[in-house]
């Protein structure tokens, strides 16, 4: 079952614009131009309930707009949005009650209050019943460790420490979707990985949808099964995020361990990417030659101790997508 659903969806920015020159600059003061910006440009889509969605496109592709509309922040300038059966521009209020959003870079916390506060008050916001609003406070607490900072004021926590908060915030009235725009931004890796984890579990255990922006490769391999590209506020992908990987960039990585070394490789489709003593690293062009003879190949040419096959890395995979795109139709 859908729930969100969005047809035709499309969102206009009045822009002023920049006059050359001092006196153009000024009459501009007093009768500002405006021109049109198209930020989101007729999107169709559908996710179902408990779906991990990674909404991905380059800087400016319309991502946080749609984002927006779909929590009811921005009116569209045209098309048709219902998220959880709730159109969120004009049921703004009653949506807020089922959904979660989390921006990286802008706290929902207050700042000068312990995360403990937060959570009290945002108890009173979703007017949740005291003793689930407690036994769900504890539960989140616990799941997400926050114990040791939950009275020390947001303003002296690590990013890492407060994004974990954040994410407690956003689920404790136990939304149906989450909305997660670029959540990891700035954690190191440890704190990425547990961050993940987190919103994996919500999902599994407690089927919240997760509608996430990010420009990390990892949180779209490690959150998401689905992937939908934006780029000039249109869609132009939509599909898995095994076949993103798979069909979009007709290339793999053979990395060999040698127990001794070996002459240099010359094969078709393959490009050595180093050849140092008894370690190998191709870069195979499965468009050329299968995976498999040049696996062949090498157990025939070379006495290996071990070898791996791994697809391109997902920056690569997005880079191609906005690459091809920037070549296309809307190049400019
Ligand atoms: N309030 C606004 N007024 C005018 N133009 C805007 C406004 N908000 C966004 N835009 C423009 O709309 C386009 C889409 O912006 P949006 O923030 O949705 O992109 P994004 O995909 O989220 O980008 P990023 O990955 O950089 O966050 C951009 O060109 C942006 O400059």
């Amino acid at each position: 079952m859908s729930c969100i659903q969005v047809q035709k969806l499309s969102k206009k920015f009045a822009v002023k614009r920049k006059e050359e020159g001092i006196g153009a600059s000024l009459r501009s003061l007093l009768r500002p131009r405006y021109a049109e910006k198209v930020a989101v440009n007729g999107i169709d889509l559908q996710v179902g309930q408990g779906e991990t969605l990674a909404f991905l496109g380059p800087n400016g592709a319309g991502k946080s707009t749609t984002i927006k509309m779909l929590t009811g922040i921005l009116h569209p300038s045209d098309g048709r949005a219902e998220v959880l059966g709730l159109c969120p521009w004009t049921q703004r209020s009653r949506l807020a009650y089922r959904i979660g959003s989390v921006f990286g870079q802008k706290s929902q916390l207050w700042y000068h209050l312990p995360p403990a506060d937060s959570f009290e008050l945002m108890s009173r916001i979703y007017e949740l019943k005291r003793n689930d609003y407690h036994a769900r406070r504890d539960e989140l607490v616990r799941r997400f460790e926050l114990e040791p900072y939950l009275h020390t004021p947001v303003r002296k926590l690590s990013l890492g420490e407060r994004m974990r908060c954040e994410i407690a915030a956003a689920v404790l009235h136990r939304p149906q979707i989450l909305f997660l725009d670029e959540p990891t931004i700035g954690l190191d890796v440890v704190v990425k990985a547990k961050i993940r984890e987190l919103i994996l579990e919500m999902n599994r255990e407690e089927g919240t949808t997760v509608f996430l922006t990010s420009h990390d490769p990892g949180d779209i391999e490690h959150l998401c099964r689905r992937a939908v590209v934006i780029n000039y506020g249109e869609v132009i992908f939509d599909d898995t995020v095994d076949s993103m990987k798979r069909d979009l960039l007709t290339g793999k990585t053979i990395s060999l361990q040698l127990l001794e070394p070996g002459e240099l490789l010359r094969f078709r489709g393959v490009e050595v990417l180093e050849q140092t003593g008894t370690s190998l690293k191709l870069a195979v062009d499965t468009a050329a030659v299968s995976t498999q003879e040049v696996l062949t190949h090498l157990v025939g040419a070379y006495r290996v101790s071990d070898i791996t096959v791994e697809d391109p890395p997902m920056e690569a995979v997005i880079t191609h997508i906005y690459e091809r795109e920037r070549g296309g139709s809307h190049a400019g």
